[in-house]
């Protein structure tokens, strides 16, 4: 039974397939509510709220995936999770409709004085002269971060007869040309947007974007809107410039503390008008994020491709279709190099030849760094981790895509590196026979890498062969298959043996002690 906690109110109905799986037990509430079973739980999904923090990480030893229900992962401690090996994924595009027509729908407030006029009125007032708009028909709107819902909105804006005015380092000229947007830079969007609105990360690089001197460029009568993260617009700096009627109005969703405190200097002004981080908060979008991370939690358990992980490479699912064949082999590799070179290493470089240039292959060498290190560590390694491992152990690993296919349609060619020695393996996947080892520290062989393994260096002469057998059958030890390769008659040569079940412990030493045998190794769990 997989153990799974739901938190923030993630909507249930689109939880179904998450519900209604018989093994797996889903627990719905919070951290509290449960805190004296966390260490059980493998899925953990929260919203915003849910504060997925190393201390949290820490009281889940068995958790191995995070599901955010949403786009913002800034709740989670992405480091402490990719350090503990703990997949991180999000629902990036459930809720852009939502929080795209909800910024709309503040931008038209905003300059319109919807929340102002309404409150007014309701207080037995009638001050049309107080409440006079502006149109959006023909502004200039700023928009900051062009992603999914930077572009929903700049297509709206155009529908409405705005000028679209972008900044997005990413933003391409052909793209920007497409949308029917102007891309600038952020000064001259400064300098000419009459409304902005930011739809970034919160980032080192994003924190305080327009903040007082950056503010201090924009058109007199700017409206500012932030329903992405608050911080992203610096709070405090608003004030001289709302005071000083600078700033026309600001609509924020989100704030650098949520809730804001009850006394917010913002909260206090006429042309601020806020909405408590209710962006995603429409029944479509919570039924789609729900759905989203219910799918993926689930692929998950099921050892499916996950699409969304924030902290591993992504890929399509027509991609995980192509790659799933050498994924094994990988595996596999990773395995039988970290048993067949037990001494440190310092460089592992992996060559990807023939088909395999066509694919993303970052996902692969992950997967054989993840392996190797595994046969050599106590903790857990997996993707994720993989590579910051590597880091702190003073391993560093690269891959290259080659045009060396040795006559396979595709190969993998890896080579691990230490201070004495090096070790070498290629492999390939052929659709009829499964994954092969087609070589082995520069012999030629051809064995599928399968069960528990024996790896015997040994000089090509003649008997040797003879005596591993009977030493083997005078254990009651049956070979299931056989390998062997050598460069020159009468010079090394090399076996790799299968058997169908674990090889007593002390078998390699007396193996050793057979003549012309130079090394054993065993090779188990491939
Ligand atoms: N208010 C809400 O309820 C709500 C709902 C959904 C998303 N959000 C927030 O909205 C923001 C945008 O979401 P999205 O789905 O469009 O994300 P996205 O990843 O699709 O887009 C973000 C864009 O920002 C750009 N960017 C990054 N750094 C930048 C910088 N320094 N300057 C300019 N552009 C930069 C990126 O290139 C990217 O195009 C996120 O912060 C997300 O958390 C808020
Ligand atoms: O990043 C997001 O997806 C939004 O901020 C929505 O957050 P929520 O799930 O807490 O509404």
């Amino acid at each position: 039974m997989a153990y799974v906690l739901v938190t923030d109110g993630i909507k249930e109905d689109g939880l179904q397939p998450l519900l209604n799986e018989s093994t797996i037990q889903c627990d719905i509430g919070s951290l509290n509510e449960f805190s004296d079973r966390l260490d059980q739980y493998e899925a953990l999904l929260v919203r915003s709220a849910t504060k997925v923090t190393a201390e949290v990480l820490n009281q889940m030893p068995n958790l191995k995936i995070v599901a955010r229900a949403g786009v913002g992962v800034d709740n989670i401690d992405l480091d402490a999770a990719t350090k503990r090996g703990v997949i991180v994924v999000n629902a990036p595009d459930g809720n852009t409709i939502s929080t795209t027509e909800h910024t709309f729908a503040m931008m038209a407030s905003l300059v319109r004085n919807i929340p102002q006029g309404t409150s007014s009125l309701k207080s037995g007032k009638w001050m049309r002269k107080d409440y006079v708009g502006t149109e959006l028909y023909g502004k200039t709107l700023g928009i900051v971060g062009m992603g999914r819902i930077g572009t929903e909105l700049s297509r709206r804006a155009r529908a409405f007869g705005m000028n679209v005015a972008v900044f997005d380092p990413f933003l391409t000229n052909d793209r920007a040309q497409k949308l029917d947007v102007e891309s600038v830079e952020f000064d001259h969007l400064l300098d000419v947007a009459d409304i902005i609105t930011v739809h970034t990360p919160l980032t080192d690089k994003t924190r305080g974007l327009l903040n007082e001197e950056t503010i201090a460029r924009t058109k007199k009568g700017v409206f500012l809107i932030n329903c992405a993260r608050g911080g992203i617009i610096d709070e405090k700096a608003l004030i001289p410039y709302l005071e000083s009627g600078h700033i026309g109005g600001v609509a924020l969703d989100v704030f650098e503390s949520e809730p804001p405190e009850h006394n917010h200097p913002l909260l206090g002004y006429d042309q601020v008008i806020v909405t408590p981080h209710l962006g995603a908060s429409t029944k479509e979008a919570q039924l789609n994020v729900a759905a989203q991370v219910a799918d993926e939690v689930l692929y998950f358990l099921q050892d499916k491709p996950i699409r969304n992980a924030i902290n591993l490479p992504g890929f399509s699912k027509e991609e995980y279709e192509k790659i799933k064949p050498y994924y094994e082999l990988t595996r596999k590799m990773g395995s039988i190099l970290s048993q067949c070179m037990k001494s440190a290493v310092n460089l592992v470089e992996v060559s990807y030849a023939g088909k395999l240039t066509e694919l993303d292959t970052a996902i692969l060498t992950r997967n054989l760094m993840a392996s190797f290190l595994k046969s050599r560590l106590d903790t857990t390694v997996n993707e994720v981790n993989a590579p910051s491992i590597a880091r702190e152990r003073g391993i560093t690993y690269g891959e290259k895509h080659s045009s060396e296919t040795h006559g396979y349609s595709n190969l993998i060619s890896v080579t691990v590196q230490g201070d004495k020695e090096a070790f070498s393996l290629q492999g390939t996947y052929i659709k009829e026979y499964g994954d092969r080892i087609t070589q082995l520290n520069g012999f030629d062989i051809d064995f599928h890498p399968q069960g528990h393994l024996l790896y015997i260096q040994h000089n090509d002469r003649p008997g040797v062969i003879g005596n591993v057998g009977k030493v083997l059958g005078e254990h009651e030890i049956n070979i299931a298959t056989m390998q062997v390769g050598r460069k020159t008659a009468g010079g090394e040569a090399i076996m790799m043996l299968s058997f169908d079940s674990e090889l007593p412990k002390n078998i390699e030493e007396t193996l050793e002690s057979v003549q012309d045998i130079v090394k054993v190794e065993q090779i188990g769990g491939v």
